[in-house]
Formats: structure tokens, C-alpha cells, sequence
């Protein structure tokens, strides 16, 4: 049994871990935003100090991609200097770090799956921020996993498949981009692949994970709107169409091979994954 600390357990993949830990072997401490504020580290040194935790998992970030681009500091106070500050404590309490990041770290210029190994040069704010937090982590610490993951959604929290849903109810019809092009994944397939990954023990390092498969957010669109029955028109959009204060790579599918084979997964196209996730929401 390993003791294992999340942060920013109210977020989406706090929530999901939440879900999983009830039929866990592991014996885990959820501390929200207020219970540990990663961009303390008194904070986070007296929470490291009341156990010795062998994991800790960071679900803790500013996620807001488009508000990050004029709340700078915060974004960077939270996503960098908080995961600096969490590296800092496990390198200091002998525990392993979990940290998740993002497929946003790439500017989508390559037209096959991203490796972990290829070059990084995020087009955004928040892009950065996650970065930074990876070049810290990796300078830190030796025992670390980072998770870079795509296009989260699942029944808690705020996410695309939710807001979509929320649109439906007072449109007839939405406009939805079509040339970014990326791989949604499921928060909850995420964390069954954090969980799987902590009696391993080895093969720290940086991994991809998303869902199988490929979609624009059009393609995504169309399949929540199928699978809940929705009527509603949804008319396919180049993101020059929809102007937003942060630029998105236009294309991010991740290469899982390497966490596929060093954890020998089997991974659901997003599609099923999706069809799971709505039958939780209704
Ligand atoms: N959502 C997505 O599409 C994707 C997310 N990721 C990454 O996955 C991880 C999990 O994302 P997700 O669950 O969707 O994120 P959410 O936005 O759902 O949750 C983030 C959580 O972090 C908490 N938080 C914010 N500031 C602090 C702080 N200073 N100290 C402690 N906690 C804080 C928030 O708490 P509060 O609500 O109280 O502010 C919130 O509960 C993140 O690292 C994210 O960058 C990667 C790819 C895609
Ligand atoms: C609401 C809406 C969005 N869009 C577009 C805008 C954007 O290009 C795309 C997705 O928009 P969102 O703002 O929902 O998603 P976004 O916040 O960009 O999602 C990203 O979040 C961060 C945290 C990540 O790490 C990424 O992997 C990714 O999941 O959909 C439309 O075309 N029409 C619409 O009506």
C-alpha cells in the first residue's frame, strides 16, 4: 500500500482519482486549492511534514487557456512556480512526483503523432507556464513521472463536452472549429493509467497518454451531439472564424507508444470513451 498525496482534488482529474481511490489498495489524501495552495511552500512543506507520502500527484493548474493570456503571473504562479514548489518538497521528502501536462507545449507545425522527444515551442501562455513546470520538474527531481494528456473532459468540472451540451440548450445551431486537430480523453482513462503506473516504480520519465484515435473539435461536436440525442446544427469553422485571445496548436495528437509499452496498456479509442462519460452525466 503506497500513501499518496493529490493536489487541486476538486478539479476534474482530482475528481476522477476521487472516484477511483474508493476501490483502491492505496491510502490517498485529496487536498483542495485551499487545503494545500501549491504557490505556498510553507503550505506545502508542512503538509509534507504530517506524512511521508510515497506519491504525489499533481492535479493542480490554471487551465483557463484563454484568460491566461492577460493573467500572466498568475498562470505561471500556479502552473510553473507551484510545480517548482511541489518538485522542491519531493525532492526534499523522498517522494515520487505525478505531474500532468499538456499536448499545448507543441505548436502543431507536424503532421504525424508527437514523441516525447520531439521539440517543444508552445503557442500560448498557459503552453509556457506547463513547460516551464516540465524543464523544473525535470532539473529537480530524478523520481518523477510528467503525463503530457489532450483535450480532458469527464462528467466533473468544466470541459468542452459540458459546455457543448450547456450551448445546446439555447441554440439551434454552433459554429465549431475544424482545423485543430487533436485526441479527447477521458479524465477517468487518465487516471486509471496514474494509478496503474504507481506500483511500476520504474520508467520515470516523460509519457504521452490520450484516448486512440484522432478528431477536430468539429468531429468532437458531432459525436457528443449524436450521443445524447441532440438536435442541433453544427457548422464546421477554421479556427481564423473563432479569434480567441490565445493561439492553439493545429494539430497535437500524442504518440502513446511509449507508455503503452512500458505499462502495457490497452488504450479506448475516444469515441467508447465518450459514450462512458455521457452515460455518467445522465
Ligand atoms: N483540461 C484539459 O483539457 C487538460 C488538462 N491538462 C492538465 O491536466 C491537469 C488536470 O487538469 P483538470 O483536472 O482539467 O484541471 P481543472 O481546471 O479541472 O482543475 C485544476 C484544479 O487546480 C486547482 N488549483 C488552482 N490553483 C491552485 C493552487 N494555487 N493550488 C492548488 N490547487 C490549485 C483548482 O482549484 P480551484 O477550483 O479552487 O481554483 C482546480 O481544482 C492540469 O495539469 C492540466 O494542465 C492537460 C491537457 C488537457
Ligand atoms: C465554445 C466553442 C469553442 N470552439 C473552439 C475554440 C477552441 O479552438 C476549441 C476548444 O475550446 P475550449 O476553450 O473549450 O478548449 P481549450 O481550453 O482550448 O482546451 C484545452 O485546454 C487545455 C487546458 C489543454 O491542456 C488542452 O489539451 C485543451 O484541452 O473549440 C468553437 O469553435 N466553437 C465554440 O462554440
Amino acid at each position: 500500500m503506497k500513501h499518496i498525496l493529490v493536489t487541486g482534488a476538486n478539479g476534474q482529474l482530482g475528481q476522477c482519482l476521487k472516484v477511483l481511490a474508493q476501490s483502491s489498495e492505496h491510502s490517498f489524501t485529496f487536498l483542495n486549492s485551499k487545503e494545500l495552495d501549491v504557490t505556498n511552500p510553507n503550505q506545502i512543506t508542512s503538509v509534507f511534514k504530517t506524512q511521508s507520502y510515497d506519491f504525489c500527484i499533481n492535479c493542480a493548474a490554471y487551465t483557463a487557456v484563454d484568460k491566461a493570456e492577460s493573467e500572466v503571473n498568475q498562470a505561471q504562479s500556479i502552473n510553473a512556480q507551484g510545480a517548482k514548489n511541489l518538485a522542491e518538497a519531493c525532492k526534499t521528502f523522498n517522494t515520487v512526483l505525478i505531474h500532468i501536462s499538456t499536448d499545448f507545449v507543441f505548436d502543431g507545425t507536424k503532421h504525424i503523432s508527437y514523441i516525447e522527444t520531439d521539440a517543444t515551442n508552445p503557442l500560448s501562455v498557459y503552453g509556457q507556464t506547463k513547460l516551464e513546470a516540465e524543464q523544473y520538474i525535470q532539473e529537480i527531481l530524478e523520481r518523477y513521472y510528467i503525463i503530457r494528456t489532450s483535450w480532458l473532459y469527464s462528467e466533473f468540472g468544466k470541459n468542452f463536452v459540458k459546455r457543448m451540451l450547456h450551448l445546446a440548450r439555447n441554440r439551434d445551431e454552433l459554429n465549431i472549429v475544424d482545423n485543430q486537430i487533436g485526441t479527447p480523453t477521458y479524465a477517468m482513462d487518465l487516471a486509471k493509467v496514474i494509478l496503474k503506473m504507481i506500483p511500476t516504480e520504474v520508467y520515470y520519465g516523460l509519457y504521452h497518454f490520450s484516448n486512440q484515435g484522432v478528431a477536430s473539435w468539429y468531429d468532437f461536436a458531432k459525436v457528443i451531439f449524436e450521443l445524447t440525442q441532440t438536435t442541433i446544427k453544427v457548422n464546421p469553422i477554421p479556427a481564423s472564424s473563432y479569434p480567441t485571445p490565445a493561439e492553439r496548436p493545429h494539430f497535437s495528437v500524442l504518440n502513446k507508444a511509449k507508455i503503452v509499452q512500458n505499462f502495457n496498456l490497452e488504450i479506448p479509442y475516444w469515441q467508447e470513451s465518450l459514450k462512458k462519460c455521457i452515460k455518467a452525466l445522465f
